[in-house]
C-alpha cells in the first residue's frame, strides 16, 4: 500500500457575531470568526493537509478569497471537494488528527460532533478522525482570545 502525509495550519481572528463554525459544527459563542467563507478554521487546516499530501497546492489556490462564489461559503463544501480530488487520484484518507488552539470556546463538548461531521465528508470511519484542543495558557494571540488556530495532519492511503 502507498502512503502520503500532509499537514495544514490556519488561523482566523475573532470579530462580531454570536457563533462560530468549527469542524462543520455551529457553536454559540461571544464572537464570530472573520473570514471570506464561514471561517471554519478546522476544516481549512484539514483541507490544506489533504492538498499538501498530494502536493496539490493550498485552499486559497482552489477557492480564492477574491472569488465571490466563496463568500460565506460552507467550508464542508471545500472539504468534500478535497475528498473528491484525492479520491479521483485513487487515494483516500487513512486517518487525520486535528488540534484546535484557543482559550474559548471549550472544544471538548463538541469534539464528537465534529469528528462525525468530518468522517462523513471524508467517507471514512469516525475512529479514523481525531479532534482535540489545547489552550496556550493565556500566551500569544490565542491566549489573548484574539482568534483561533488549528493544525491538522492527514495520512492518505492508496491500495
Ligand atoms: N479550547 C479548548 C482548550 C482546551 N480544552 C481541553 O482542556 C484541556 C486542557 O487544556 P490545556 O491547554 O490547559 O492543556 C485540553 O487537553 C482539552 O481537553 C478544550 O476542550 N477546549
Ligand atoms: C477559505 C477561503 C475561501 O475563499 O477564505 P477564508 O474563509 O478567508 O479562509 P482562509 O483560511 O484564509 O483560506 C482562503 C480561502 O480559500
Amino acid at each position: 500500500m502507498s502512503m502520503r502525509i500532509g499537514q495544514g495550519f490556519d488561523v482566523h481572528a475573532f470579530g462580531s457575531g454570536d457563533h462560530i463554525m468549527l469542524g462543520g459544527v455551529r457553536i454559540a459563542h461571544t464572537h464570530g470568526l472573520r473570514a471570506h467563507s464561514d471561517g471554519d478554521v478546522v476544516l481549512h487546516a484539514l483541507c490544506d493537509a489533504m492538498l499538501g499530501a498530494l502536493a496539490l497546492g493550498d485552499i486559497g489556490m482552489h477557492f480564492p478569497p477574491t472569488d465571490a462564489r466563496w463568500k460565506d461559503a460552507d467550508s464542508r463544501s471545500f472539504l468534500r471537494h478535497c475528498t473528491a480530488l484525492i479520491r479521483g487520484r485513487g487515494w483516500q484518507v487513512g486517518n487525520c488528527d486535528i488540534t484546535v488552539i484557543c482559550e474559548r470556546p471549550k472544544v471538548g463538548p463538541h469534539a464528537q460532533a465534529m469528528r462525525a461531521c468530518i468522517a462523513c465528508d471524508l467517507g471514512i470511519a469516525v475512529d479514523a478522525v481525531s479532534v482535540k484542543a489545547t489552550t496556550t495558557e493565556t500566551l500569544g494571540f490565542t491566549g489573548r482570545s484574539e482568534g483561533i488556530a488549528a493544525q491538522a495532519v492527514c495520512l492518505l492511503e492508496r491500495p
